[in-house]
Formats: C-alpha cells, sequence, structure tokens
C-alpha cells in the first residue's frame, strides 16, 4: 500500500517513492541513462504517430461534418437532422473504439504490433472511403464505425510500440508525441473543416473533409513497409538476430556481439525479460489465459486498476464534450465565429500538449498531475460560476449579449481547464499505460486500459448534451470538477511513476 506519510510531492530525485504500490523495489536507483534518441528513432516514432494523427483527424472531423449534412442526408428535404442522428453518428466511432481497442492487444501480442497497425490502417482508409460516398445516415453511422474500430487498434498498440522502440529516459517525451499526433489532427480536422465548407458546396465540402481522413493512412501503410518491429516482439517470437539488427539501428552503435555494449545489453536485458515473462506464465498463450494469468498476478491487477483509473480520468473528467461540442457551446454564447473559437480550444491543447512533451520526464507522470489537475478543478469551477450566470435556451438571448465578462470568463475558464488538461491527464495515462505491465501482460493491458478510454469517451459523448439541457453549463462543469478532484486523490493514493526505468525492470 502507499504510505500514507508518502510526500505529497516527493523529492525529485526519490523516484523510488513513485513506486506502484507493492510494486516490487528497483534493485538500486534506476538511473536514467542519457540515450538521446537517434533520427532513426525520431522517424519511426514519427511514421507510427500517424496513427494518433488519424485518431485526432477522425474525432475531430465530426465537429464541423455535423453542421453540413443536413442538405445531403436528410431523410426529408428541408428538415434538420435529428439530435438522435448527431449523437449515433458521433459516438458510433468511440463506441466502435471500445469494442475493439481490447482485442488489439491480443492481436499485436499474436501477429506483432505491425500487422495490428496495418489493419487499422486499412480499417481507417475503408472507413473514409464509405463515409466520402454515404447517401444516407446510416451508410454515415457504418463509415464512422469502420473508422472507429481503426482508431481503437490503433490506440492500443501503438504508444506500446513506440514504448518498446524508445530508450528508457526518453520514452515519456516520445510516448507524449503521440498525444501531440492526436491533438494535432484534432486541430487539422477543425482548419479542414473549415476550409472545405468554404471551398465546396454544400453537400461535397463535408465529404472531402472525411474522404480526406485516407491519405494519411495511404502514407502510413506504405512507410511502415520499411519500419521494423518492436524488439521485445521479435524476441518474443525468438527472431533473436531480428531482434538485434533493429537495437543496432535504434541504439546507432555498431554491433558489439556481446562483448558488453549497449546493443548487447539491451537485447539481454529483453531476453531476460521474456525468460521471465515465459517462467511466470501459468496458463497457454490463449487470450483467455493471459487475462487469467493477468488477473492472479497481484502486481499485474494492480498496474490495470491504476492506469484504469487513469484512462477514466482522462474521459470522465469531460474533457471530450469540448471536443466535440465546443462550436454548439460557442454559439449558444452567441460568439460571432464558433468554429475559430473552438480553435483556438483545440491550439491551446496541441500547444500545452508539447510543453507536457518537454516536461514529462523531467517533473514526471505522478508530479505532472499533482500540479496539473488543481488546475483543471479551479478552470471548471470558473466555468460553471460564468455558465450559472449566462442563459443557454436561445443563441440570441439579451441575457447572453449583456453579459460578456461572463462569457469572457467562460472562454478563459475552459482555456485554463484545457491547458491543465494537456499538461496531465490528456498525456500521461498513454504513457503510463505502456510501463506499469509485465512483458506478458503488456499487450492486454494496453487494450484493457485503451478500452476504458474508449468508455469514458463514448458515455461523455453520449450524454454531454442531456446533461446541459438539464442541468445548465453549472451542474455539468461542477460535476466534471467533482470527478477531477476524486480522481487527484486517486492519483495521489495509488500513482507510482516509472519515469527514466527500462521496461524489463517492470519485471524485476
Ligand atoms: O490523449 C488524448 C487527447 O487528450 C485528445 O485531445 C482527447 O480528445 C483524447 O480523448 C485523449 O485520449
Amino acid at each position: 500500500m502507499a504510505d500514507s506519510n508518502e510526500p505529497l510531492i516527493p523529492d525529485e530525485h526519490s523516484r523510488e517513492s513513485f513506486e506502484l504500490p507493492e510494486h516490487p523495489p528497483h534493485h538500486g536507483h534506476p538511473s536514467p541513462r542519457s540515450d538521446t534518441p537517434n533520427a532513426y528513432v525520431w522517424t519511426l516514432t514519427a511514421i507510427a504517430g500517424i496513427s494518433g494523427l488519424l485518431f485526432g483527424y477522425d474525432t475531430g472531423i465530426i465537429s464541423s461534418t455535423l453542421l453540413h449534412l443536413s442538405p445531403s442526408l436528410s431523410p426529408l428535404p428541408g428538415t434538420e437532422l435529428s439530435s438522435l442522428s448527431k449523437s449515433l453518428i458521433t459516438s458510433s466511432t468511440s463506441l466502435a473504439a471500445l469494442l475493439s481497442s481490447p482485442l488489439s492487444g491480443a492481436l499485436a501480442d499474436r501477429h506483432g504490433r505491425k500487422s495490428a497497425i496495418y489493419l487499422a490502417d486499412f480499417l481507417f482508409i475503408l472507413g473514409a472511403v464509405w463515409q466520402a460516398v454515404a447517401f444516407s445516415i446510416s451508410d454515415l453511422v457504418i463509415g464512422r464505425f469502420i473508422v472507429g474500430l481503426g482508431v481503437g487498434v490503433g490506440s492500443g498498440v501503438v504508444p506500446m510500440y513506440i514504448a518498446e522502440l524508445a530508450p528508457a529516459s526518453y520514452r515519456g517525451r516520445l510516448t507524449t508525441l503521440y498525444t501531440g499526433c492526436i491533438t494535432g489532427g484534432q486541430l487539422l480536422a477543425y482548419a479542414v473543416g473549415w476550409w472545405s465548407a468554404e471551398v465546396f458546396s454544400e453537400g461535397v465540402g463535408w465529404r472531402v473533409g472525411v474522404g480526406l481522413g485516407a491519405v494519411p493512412a495511404v502514407v502510413q501503410g506504405v512507410r511502415l513497409v520499411w519500419q521494423p518491429e518492436s524488439p521485445r516482439w521479435l524476441v518474443m517470437r525468438g527472431r533473436r538476430t531480428e531482434a538485434r539488427e533493429v537495437l543496432r539501428k535504434v541504439i546507432g552503435q555498431e554491433d558489439d556481439a556481446g562483448l558488453g555494449g549497449e546493443v548487447g545489453r539491451r537485447l539481454g536485458e529483453i531476453e531476460e525479460g521474456v525468460k521471465r515473462a515465459r517462467e511466470e506464465e501459468e496458463g497457454g498463450e490463449g487470450w483467455l489465459d493471459r487475462w487469467l494469468d493477468l488477473w492472479r498476478d497481484r502486481q499485474g491487477r494492480r498496474a490495470l486498476g491504476v492506469v484504469c483509473m487513469l484512462q477514466g480520468l482522462q474521459q470522465f473528467c469531460g474533457f471530450n464534450s469540448l471536443m466535440y461540442f465546443s462550436a454548439t457551446i460557442f454559439s449558444l454564447l452567441n460568439f460571432t465565429n464558433p468554429t475559430a473559437t473552438s480553435m483556438l480550444i483545440a491550439s491551446t491543447n496541441l500547444l500545452f500538449t508539447l510543453i507536457a512533451f518537454t516536461l514529462i520526464d523531467r517533473i514526471g507522470r505522478r508530479r505532472i498531475l499533482l500540479l496539473s489537475i488543481p488546475g483543471m478543478i479551479i478552470g471548471l469551477l470558473l466555468s460553471a460560476y460564468a455558465f450559472s450566470h449566462l442563459d443557454l435556451s436561445s443563441p440570441s438571448t439579451t441575457a447572453t449579449l449583456a453579459s460578456p465578462v461572463y462569457t469572457t470568463t467562460a472562454l478563459l475558464s475552459m482555456l485554463i481547464y484545457v491547458s491543465s488538461y494537456a499538461l496531465g491527464i490528456g498525456t500521461v495515462p498513454w504513457t503510463a499505460q505502456t510501463e506499469v505491465f509485465k512483458m506478458q501482460h503488456r499487450g492486454l493491458g494496453n487494450g484493457l486500459a485503451t478500452g476504458v478510454n474508449w468508455g469514458g469517451n463514448f458515455v461523455v459523448g453520449i450524454t454531454f448534451l442531456g446533461m446541459l439541457e438539464r442541468w445548465g453549463g453549472e451542474g455539468v462543469f461542477g460535476v466534471y470538477a467533482v470527478v477531477c478532484a476524486v480522481g487527484w486523490w486517486g492519483v495521489w493514493r495509488w500513482f507510482g511513476d516509472r519515469g527514466g526505468t527500462g521496461l524489463e525492470e517492470v519485471e524485476a
């Protein structure tokens, strides 16, 4: 159990106190090695990160798409799409991601990380084309569902793939780059949605927007041919020579044939980890066996609980209500250009994710969360206060027009919330879930935690508008503030920090 006397923000140098509860102690200080990634590792990360870009693009494009569907897909000419249709179109993607992500880990363990990314690309392309040529709402829902299957597989596998290629002391930064790709994809989607609506006629612009999602998937699919498998997966499959070759390139040193150099040392660590994983594996290799094995293992169970808590907090804090509906909120608040204002939110998300990129390995995952979640709570409470003075029932009420102080406060408070979110909880769960599991549980654990993420995403997407109608902005943001406060306590109580340690040390 976590020591209740443990300092809230432990000394930077006492990384042992960041351990997961009841995690076996390290043998000595896990001094981070200064193994700066070379150009090859950056390139591999960038190519893998295209999956994150597609995740962001395909979830972000829906906000502008919803505004322009009516003439072409309305059941009757001149009618608007119903809220139910809009909700189905929006949340079919997260529902599909929820279904596919838990399976992605087993797939990646059995057929390799690369095969899973290929599958995701195929689904991204098929789904994009399907949406672009949709002639009914159900066509569009199916297209968005297919894309969602791809998003689920990609988000379950890519952070793990990046972490398995990354040098230990840069792992946080490189996996944060993945989140940077997601937030960049969201911003890109807003920009493309705006541009395509300006340039193309009604009924065509949104098709261009959704169809363009196929392009990055084609680029990634082609470039993936030259991408290596993860060295850990190769060792797991007994393909030692290939693993050695990948490590040689990743480390950027000539192979020392086991003469004590970095390549031999890293390969030895991985082999040791795989050996231990095999010894510990009680059951067979099937999905159910792995699940039972993870569940029976005390540390595995706890690791799963902690990363599911983090992924749950990332979603139930309500952030994606802004990603999906900020344009709607800003038009209700009578902003002259709601889309541009939404882009401000998306840009802030991207900017602060990039700042997190520079901080995460230096400050540590636990500390960055403990410092940033209070910022989210302040932003949400300020939002609740501002919304309690605003009337959302009609876009042009005089109450709204007469309250520039409150609309400005609402916008500023959202910016405080988004920037604090992006610094910590928007990023850390993706990194943490690649770090806390033993090798034999990693694929499954990642997949399950990603499933929790998408479950939360789905729930927030489907409930937000209803809650807003029923409780008003002050009620919804108040609830999200309570979730954050409980989450802060959960992080303080249960979350350790694995920054700077080799993935194999999880086995130790
Ligand atoms: O890490 C990402 C990122 O924070 C995105 O902006 C958000 O939309 C996703 O749900 C989340 O998983």
